[in-house]
């Protein structure tokens, strides 16, 4: 029934306006299923990589398209996803680009669904998942690769942790989110929005962690249940080989500075979430922060890992991080993102599933965050690509997909 018949690539534009690929799957019985890469701008040296959308098109026509159309299942993902390795041959999916390779393994998830009139969360998961909601981690105010004069450190993001629902949790980052624009506009400080639609004030980033504390105390007292905030610092664009430390504006910290600045904020704080706040070739230093603070905040690994396996199982090793930031663009299909997760499960590590600062309308990871029960998906608060994911979120929950 769910014999891929036919599979159709295109370029579209995504949230920057960059070319990404969209990829149709289309089955047997009629199956149908849409999936669209998203794209990076902090990228990690890891990563998978992403070709220019036609290149990326036109080698998966060549080489991965007749290794699916009519011999692979779409309902089965593994036997999709290696296929797309398996035509790629690389280990990085730098033959068909990790941008085609996604939006087919995406498009091919959604078609399996669609045959089985399943919501994708479903087949994903089985029906034995999908009963708890990730907490949305909203991105408020933000700087570094994504918007520049602003922040050093790239995300201050809201964390409704006391929300009782997924809905709640995403108006409480919304309302936050507008809270933070009365607070900027109060302090005669104009903000454009960042790659993610984060204010991206010209301040400094400790002027940054006082205007979230005022807001996130503001709206959880408006909305009556507990909402802190966490970081993306994104520590390896920070990180300079040359300075052999981490370049703030006023001044480069040692890495030993690093791990003591950032532990100093978790406790002022109270931050829930630390993503990157090292080096991706650091594991040493993620795990000496990991013990001085991983009792009480994530200590997340974004760069560091790059949703792959391999560079988890050292991060086990190390006793790197307790939490993983997955995104399905940085290893290139959904069954090597979900691998991760269940490797990070069995070993105590939280998952986080996240978007790229480039993003679409496409909505699957809001799907695999509740098909994994992943505790938090990272996808900002506001702009329609970011809320595509965040209503659907509450479609989910209410039961409307
Ligand atoms: O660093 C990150 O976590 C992401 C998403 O917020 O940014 P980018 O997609 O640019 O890597
Ligand atoms: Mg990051």
């Amino acid at each position: 029934m769910t014999l891929i018949t036919d599979i159709r690539l295109r370029r579209v534009l995504d949230s920057r306006g960059n070319a990404t690929v969209e990829a149709d799957v289309l089955t047997e019985s009629g199956g149908f299923g849409r999936g669209k890469a998203p794209s990076g701008a902090s990228t990690g040296e890891y990563e998978a990589i992403e070709l220019p959308a036609q290149e990326a098109i036109a080698n998966a026509r060549d080489d991965a398209l007749p290794r699916l159309v009519g011999e692979v299942h779409a309902g089965n993902q593994r036997d999709v996803d290696a296929a797309l390795r398996a035509a790629d041959g690389s280990d990085d999916f730098s033959e068909i680009g990790a941008n085609s390779a996604v939006a087919i393994s995406m498009a091919a998830a959604k078609a399996g669904a669609d045959v089985l009139g399943a919501p994708l969360f479903q087949h994903l998961g089985g029906t034995f998942r999908g009963n708890e909601y990730p907490t949305p981690l909203g991105n408020i105010i933000g700087g570094g690769e994504h918007a520049a004069d602003a922040t050093n450190i790239q995300e201050f993001l809201a964390a409704p942790v006391g929300a009782p629902s997924v809905e709640d949790a995403v108006f409480a980052n919304a309302a936050v989110h507008q809270e933070v624009h009365d607070i900027l506009a109060e302090r005669d400080l104009p903000a454009g929005k960042g790659d993610e639609g984060a204010w991206a004030p010209s301040v400094s980033d400790d002027e940054a962690f006082e205007i979230m504390e005022e807001a996130v105390e503001t709206v959880a007292d408006d909305f009556g249940f507990a909402i802190t905030f966490g970081l993306d610092v994104a520590g390896a664009e920070l990180y300079d080989d040359e300075e052999d430390g981490y370049v703030y504006d006023d001044g480069v910290k040692s890495t030993e500075e690093q791990i003591e600045y950032i532990a100093e904020k978790v406790e002022e704080y109270d931050l829930v979430y630390v993503e990157d706040p090292l080096d991706e070739n650091d594991y040493e230093a993620f795990a000496d922060l990991t013990d001085r603070v991983g009792d009480q905040t994530l200590v997340c690994g974004d760069d560091l890992f790059v949703t792959n396996v391999e560079r988890l199982e050292a991060g086990i090793a190390a006793g790197a991080g307790n939490s993983i930031l997955i995104k399905p663009n940085q290893i290139g299909t959904l069954t090597d993102a979900v691998d991760a997760i269940e490797l990070a499960t069995r070993n105590g590590y939280e998952s986080v599933v996240s978007h790229r600062s480039g993003e679409t309308e496409d909505t699957t990871i809001a799907h695999l965050a509740v098909a994994t029960d992943a505790p938090f998906i990272k996808t900002g608060a506001v702009g329609g690509e970011r809320t595509a994911k965040l209503n659907e979120l509450i479609r989910i929950e209410d039961n409307a997909v």
